[in-house]
């Protein structure tokens, strides 16, 4: 199909035959009265007028997703690049993949001068590209949001049991010659309650998971329906019935200015004395300051942190240092096989988004302007 057949059936489906977007720019529901909003396309060929675009990819990538990157484009992997790096290369790229480390700020795509095309976050989390930049400058950002959701989940249950029979602590003990079995006697986590903070994909394999461990699961989250969680045996209850009930709690929802330090001195004080909390979700959420006083202060037991505001965190970080905290260098979506479903999503989601076609994973499409991607168009017909 060409891209320009494409662009008008693309034109006339509405945002409710795709996929749900992330949540993070979940758009307002939609009345039948409202007029649809239109999707847009991206159409390429090379800005330099070579027939093969050019692909970046600037953090690790599985080498699946590599190979069909290379059958339809000109691929640079160039991993840990300065940002300075990033911005020289950039002018000469269609499009850009990368994974949480690397910062897509509004000066990327200043310094693309309108070559980039799309952005592919091979992962779930697009708190690291400026959405409002990029869609201002034209290019269309699309992620990979269900290949690595198993893996963030075994995660976040692997830093749950590990951390509530002090695993780390007593292995570095052990490793240290010492046999210390009365210090690390740990809780049991049968019975007990944990709360799931963002019913999403990760939030609900994170809650089946525990259900199987024999906790009580409960989730609070403003836009999961209460059915779904029903169907798992699961309560949906308000984010302070939650704070005051958990034993555990584990953060699943993303980083937005909503959701910004949601874990603070005063959310803190809700909750239960002795809670434990895992972190797979973003270092922002939790008010790291306030997390500390929270452990001091004998409020919050326990902490397991897969994510940092700011990574890596500093060596003499107070919270890595802290003895009843236990962390994980953003892992959650390190395994072998989501590495590989990652890089496969972001690779189709990339070429299939220079190719002109329907971009599913998408995540600021109906915000970017008509007028812009008809000029793709026109270029690439
Ligand atoms: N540590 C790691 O390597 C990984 C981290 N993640 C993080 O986990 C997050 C969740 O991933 P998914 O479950 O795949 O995303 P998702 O979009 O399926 O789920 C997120 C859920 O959070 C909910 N939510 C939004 N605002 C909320 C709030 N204020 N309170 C409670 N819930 C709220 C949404 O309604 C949604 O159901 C990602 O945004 C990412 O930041 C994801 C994968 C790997
Ligand atoms: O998918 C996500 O949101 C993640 O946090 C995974 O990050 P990564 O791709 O491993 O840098």
């Amino acid at each position: 199909m060409s891209a320009a057949a494409a662009y008008s059936t693309i034109s006339t489906l509405s945002l409710s035959s795709r996929s749900p977007l992330p949540s993070a720019i979940s758009l307002p529901s939609r009345s039948l009265n409202t007029p649809r909003r239109r999707l847009i396309l991206v159409s390429c060929t090379a800005g330099d007028g070579s027939s093969k675009p050019t692909i970046l990819v600037a953090e690790k990538l599985g080498e699946a997703g590599v190979k069909l990157l290379e059958g339809f484009a000109n691929v640079d992997c160039s991993y840990n690049m300065t940002p300075e790096e990033l911005n020289t290369k950039i002018s000469l790229c269609d499009a850009l993949i990368v994974r949480s480390g690397t910062k897509v700020g509004r000066e990327v795509f200043e310094s693309s001068r309108g070559r980039l095309k799309v952005v592919g976050r091979a992962g779930v989390g697009i708190d690291n590209v400026d959405l409002s930049a990029a869609t201002e400058f034209g290019c269309l950002v699309v992620n990979a949001p269900t290949a690595n959701t198993i893996a963030a989940a075994e995660h976040g249950i692997a830093l749950l049991a590990s951390m509530a029979r002090n695993v780390a602590q007593a292995d570095a003990s052990v490793k240290d010659g010492e046999w210390k079995r009365n210090k690390y006697v740990g809780v049991s986590l049968v019975g007990k309650t944990l709360a799931v903070m963002g019913f999403g994909k990760v939030g609900t394999e994170v809650a089946r998971r525990a259900k199987g461990l024999g906790m009580r699961v409960i989730a609070h989250d403003p836009y999961a329906p209460a059915d779904r969680a029903h169907a798992i045996g699961v309560e949906l209850v308000s984010f302070d019935e939650a704070l005051a009930t958990a034993d555990f709690i584990s953060l699943h929802m993303p980083l937005t200015p909503a959701t910004n330090k949601i874990l603070n001195d005063e959310t803190f004080a809700k909750m239960k004395k002795g809670v434990r909390i895992v972190n797979v979700a973003r270092g922002g959420v939790i008010d790291e300051d306030a997390l500390v006083r929270a452990l001091d202060a004998g409020i919050v037991s326990q902490a397991a942190l897969d994510v940092f505001t700011k990574e890596p965190p500093a060596i003499d970080s107070p919270l890595v240092q802290h003895e009843n905290v236990t962390v994980t260098p953003h892992l959650g979506a390190s395994t072998m096989e989501a590495q590989e479903g990652v890089a496969i999503e972001i690779a189709e989601a990339v070429v299939g988004a220079l190719n002109g076609e329907l971009a599913a994973t998408a995540v600021n499409a109906p915000m970017v302007s008509a007028e812009r991607c008809s000029s793709w168009l026109e270029e690439a017909a």
